[in-house]
This record gives C-alpha cells, sequence and structure tokens, in this order.
C-alpha cells in the first residue's frame, strides 16, 4: 500500500479498525523533526510571554503554516501520527512522548517523559497528562493480550507523589486479571525507586464492528 493512500476499507468498516497498517515511512524521513519542532513549539507557547508584534507575527507564520497543511491532510487510518512506530509515542504529538523496551504477555515497559508543555502547577506534571500516558501504555497492554481493539471503561488514578517534567520515568502496565472481554489493568509510574502514580483500569476487547 501506498504511504499516502487510504487504508484499505474491511469487514470492520464503520467500526475501529483492527488492522491499522504500521508503516516507518509515512510522512517521510523528517516526520520524527516535524513532530520534535511541533513540539517544540507548544514547549515555548506554555511559557511564553509574547510582546503584541511578535504574536501578530506568529500568528501570520502559522496562518502560513496552517494552510501549506491543509493541502495534505488525510484520514485518520492513514496519518503518521499514531502510526509511526519507530518514533515516541507512535508519532502521535497528542501523547506524551514515550519509547517501549518491552510489549508482550507480561505487559508494557516504557520510559515516558513529561514536556515542559506538560506542565500542571509549580514545576511538575498535570495529573490529567499523567492519566493520557496511562490511558495509551494501558490500552496496549490490553491490545497486546488480546491482538485487538480495545476501550478503556473505566481509568483510575493514584497520584502517589509529585511527577517530575523533562525527567526518564518508568511505566509499566499489565493486565492482572481477563474476565472475557474485561481486561484489568495495573500499572505504576516510577522516578527511579520513587513511586509517583498507579492505576487500577479496564479496558473492554471491541467485538468486529465496534466503534
Ligand atoms: C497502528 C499502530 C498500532 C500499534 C499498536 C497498537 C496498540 C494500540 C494502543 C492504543 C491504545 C489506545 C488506548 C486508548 C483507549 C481509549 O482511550 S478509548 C476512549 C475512552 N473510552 C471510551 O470512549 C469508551 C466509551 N464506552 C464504550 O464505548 C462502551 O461502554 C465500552 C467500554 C466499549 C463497553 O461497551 P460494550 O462493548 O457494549 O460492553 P458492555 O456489554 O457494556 O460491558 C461488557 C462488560 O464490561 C462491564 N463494564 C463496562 N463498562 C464498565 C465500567 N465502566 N465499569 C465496570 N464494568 C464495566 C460490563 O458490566 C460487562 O460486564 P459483564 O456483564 O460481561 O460481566
Amino acid at each position: 500500500m501506498s504511504d499516502s493512500q487510504p487504508a484499505a476499507s474491511t469487514a470492520h468498516e464503520g467500526g475501529f479498525r483492527p488492522d491499522l497498517a504500521i508503516s516507518t515511512k509515512r510522512g517521510g524521513p523528517h516526520y520524527a523533526d516535524f513532530n520534535e519542532e511541533v513540539r517544540t513549539l507548544m514547549d515555548k507557547v506554555r511559557y511564553a510571554c509574547p510582546s503584541d508584534e511578535l504574536a501578530l507575527d506568529a500568528i501570520a507564520t502559522l496562518r502560513d503554516l496552517n494552510a501549506k497543511l491543509d493541502e495534505y491532510l488525510v484520514d485518520e487510518w492513514t496519518t503518521p501520527a499514531g502510526t509511526r512506530v519507530d518514533l515516541p509515542a507512535r508519532g502521535n504529538i497528542t501523547l506524551p512522548p514515550y519509547e517501549i523496551s518491552a510489549a508482550g504477555p507480561d505487559g508494557v515497559v516504557a520510559t515516558v517523559w513529561f514536556r515542559p508543555y506538560h506542565l500542571g502547577g509549580n514545576g511538575v506534571a498535570h495529573g490529567g497528562q499523567v492519566a493520557v500516558a496511562f490511558d495509551d501504555l494501558g490500552g496496549m497492554a490490553s491490545a497486546v493480550a488480546v491482538n485487538g481493539v480495545c476501550r478503556t471503561a473505566f481509568l483510575k488514578v493514584n497520584y502517589r507523589s509529585l511527577t517530575p517534567l523533562n525527567t526518564p520515568l518508568q511505566m509499566r502496565t499489565r493486565v492482572d486479571r481477563r474476565d472475557g472481554r474485561k481486561m484489568f489493568v495495573a500499572g505504576t509510574l516510577h522516578d527511579g525507586d520513587r513511586l509517583c502514580a498507579d492505576i487500577e483500569s479496564l479496558f473492554i476487547e471491541l467485538k468486529p464492528g465496534q466503534a
């Protein structure tokens, strides 16, 4: 399949497609740098207090860039964001960046970073961003367990201590118990030996055609 063509429709058309084509080519050889510059922009915007002159300059530049990007929009099954498994967080800039070191029957182990734009308050990560990372990596542990797609039914995060920014952290998620389509997923986030957060969650395996 060409990297720019829409993903083929499947028997799951109308539902969540379990056969997303994985590609390390979509978006071209500079997609990683493109991602990184966007994340850096978000870091700067989070802390910048621009002069009005700079704000107007930035608005003009961003409008110009957005108009260019309009020419290259594709559907969610074809976009590199979320399917570039060679990049942090599969190239999805809406997720905190992570790199997976293990994914299998024993669960998922990843190094995750919270960047300046994930600031909650007083120099540490926003709790919602911590939950986003758990949701994605908990979803991945359940997806690996069923070899299919799961959706979060509930996700309880216990915030045990502050989660630092700009620090490599260890996130682990695993299916603790399976009951049919129900995957009870546990997970932890550590800064070295210090527990930052843990989860109790339920992911449900989707039926064919289910959205
Ligand atoms: C291409 C590269 C990919 C590479 C690698 C792929 C990896 C890719 C990783 C991606 C990872 C992303 C992970 C993000 C995951 C989201 O963030 S999904 C978005 C957030 N979640 C949602 O929007 C879900 C909204 N809710 C729903 O759609 C539906 O309620 C659900 C969850 C699908 C369940 O509905 P259902 O299928 O009709 O199931 P239902 O019969 O209601 O319930 C089934 C069972 O679960 C129980 N249950 C359901 N909900 C609950 C609840 N909240 N509490 C307790 N029990 C519950 C029921 O009681 C029932 O139990 P039993 O009677 O069978 O014992």
